[in-house]
């Protein structure tokens, strides 16, 4: 497959290479519209804040700072309310307090958010009853309901992706710088169903601890102020390159391009083949990127990613999100790092223990065992100390609502609770107190 976006102004290198995992857009007169207007659209974020997300990551990679990146698998545009986005982000800042105070190290937040809503699949196609239909690619491409009308791609949803992702961002940057992020908050975020959870309680505790740190910095004459925003960006994955085409703009101050989209993009594990559109793309730009890793990853695959990637060596520009599964990650990642590190890179190493983990469980959903979670943290953070390189943070899907969509946890999920709350649209989210419960035990790691 091709990408289908008709750019005149700039050389756009990779739109004649071809890429995997696009969608056939069944109407390339609506597209083509669809995508001009896209192009005339204000950016979602500046290039500055991605240059500066960029030098936060270098001290990632330099092993002075731990990223905590989270969110959705998929979003969707149903999901686009002040209550979802809000949970989400008080358990992000949760886990990020317990992180930043019980491991007294900075974390570097970015959320899966306001744009992860592409998705690449293993399967074109899915089956249901003897019925088979094209399969779900994310909000952006076709529909979830099971029918033929709603799985047909149709644009004008990169349009409906744009705009969610836009207010979604609004909001975000309004809880952030205004007032809710504000560390004297720290037990409003921990309300509801998740207060009485073990890790709400041991977070409870946690909070106290904060608010008599913060009462003394105030008597040694801290300004409070100091601690009323709070530093967060957006991330996703750089899947249809038509629409990330559309938001690839030129930065008026250097003439560099960056994708406005997000302030992080990342290539996922199906589309990070050398010779195809998305490395190419991603070279292109500016923004800080990802590439996930998983099991079949050679040492040469990550040394030419990095050549093509990050040619400069630049800490913060390139972060390998490595997701080998709980069973491989003790065996498969330290030749990786080793040779990595020996040629001189420096990357963030960051750990996606989610997908290399997850299994079909009895009653048919698509799950994840907490265990498993953690166990590829640990094997993740094993290596990282075997070898003297930092284990730079944790890549996670989460949710800030109360689901049943992995098993495990302090708040037991077990495999018969897996329906009573099963909603995401694509791979299974850890729950609140699932995710508190990581922060937790990461903290204890990283200490
Ligand atoms: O989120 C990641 C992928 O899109 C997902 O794991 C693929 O799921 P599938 O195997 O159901 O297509
Ligand atoms: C598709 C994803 O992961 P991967 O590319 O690692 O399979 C994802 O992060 O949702
Ligand atoms: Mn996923």
């Amino acid at each position: 497959m091709t990408v289908n976006v008709d750019t005149t102004a700039q050389d756009f290198s990779w739109l004649s290479l071809p890429a995997a995992q696009q969608p056939e857009w069944p109407d390339s007169e609506a597209l083509r519209k669809v995508l001009a207007e896209l192009a005339s659209y204000p950016p979602l974020v500046f290039a500055g804040e991605c240059d500066q997300l960029r030098a936060r990551l270098g001290a990632v990679a330099r092993g002075e700072a731990f990223l905590l990146q989270g969110g959705d698998c998929a979003e969707a545009f149903d999901a686009v309310s002040a209550d979802h986005i809000r949970n989400k982000l008080k358990t992000l800042l949760q886990m990020a307090v317990v992180l930043t105070y019980a491991a007294s190290v900075p974390v570097v937040k970015v959320g899966r958010i306001a744009g992860q809503y592409s998705k690449p699949r293993s399967k074109s196609t899915e089956t249901r009853d003897g019925v088979t239909l094209p399969v779900y690619r994310g909000d952006s491409v076709n529909g979830f309901d099971f029918t033929p009308e709603s799985r047909i791609p149709d644009p004008e949803r990169l349009k409906r992706m744009y705009h969610a992702s836009s207010s979604t961002l609004n909001l975000v940057r309004a809880f952030t710088t205004g007032g809710y992020a504000d560390l004297r908050q720290v037990h409003a975020w921990n309300q509801d169903f998740v207060r009485n959870s073990p890790s709400g309680q041991r977070y409870e505790r946690l909070a106290k601890e904060i608010d008599n740190a913060l009462a003394f910095m105030n008597a040694c004459g801290v300004d409070p102020e100091e601690f009323k925003t709070v530093e967060f960006y957006s991330s996703h994955e750089a899947l249809v390159l038509d629409y990330e085409t559309a938001l690839t703009r030129t930065d008026s101050r250097t003439g560099d391009l960056y994708d406005v989209s997000g302030h992080m993009v990342w290539i996922g594990e199906r589309t990070r083949q050398l010779d195809h559109a998305h490395i190419e793309f991603a070279s292109k730009i500016r923004n800080p990127l990802g590439v996930k890793l998983g099991p079949t990853t050679s040492v040469d695959d990550a040394l030419e990613l990095i050549d093509r990637l990050d040619p400069d060596r630049e800490p913060g520009r390139l972060s390998f999100i490595t997701r080998m599964g709980a069973g491989k990650v003790r065996d498969l990642l330290p030749n990786l790092v080793e040779k990595v590190t020996a040629s001189g890179a420096q990357v963030a190493w960051i750990c996606d223990p989610m997908h290399g983990n997850t299994f079909e469980a009895s009653s048919g959903h698509k799950t994840r065992n907490f265990d498993d979670v953690l166990d590829e943290v640990k094997g993740f953070f094993e290596v990282h100390r075997a070898l003297g390189t930092h284990p730079g943070g944790i890549h996670v899907e989460l949710t800030g609502d109360d689901v049943t969509e992995c098993v495990g946890g302090g708040d037991e999920v077990f495999v018969d609770d897996l329906h009573q709350r099963y909603e995401t649209a694509c791979d299974p989210r850890l729950n609140r107190s699932q995710s508190l419960d990581l922060a937790f035990l990461v903290a204890e790691m990283l200490r």
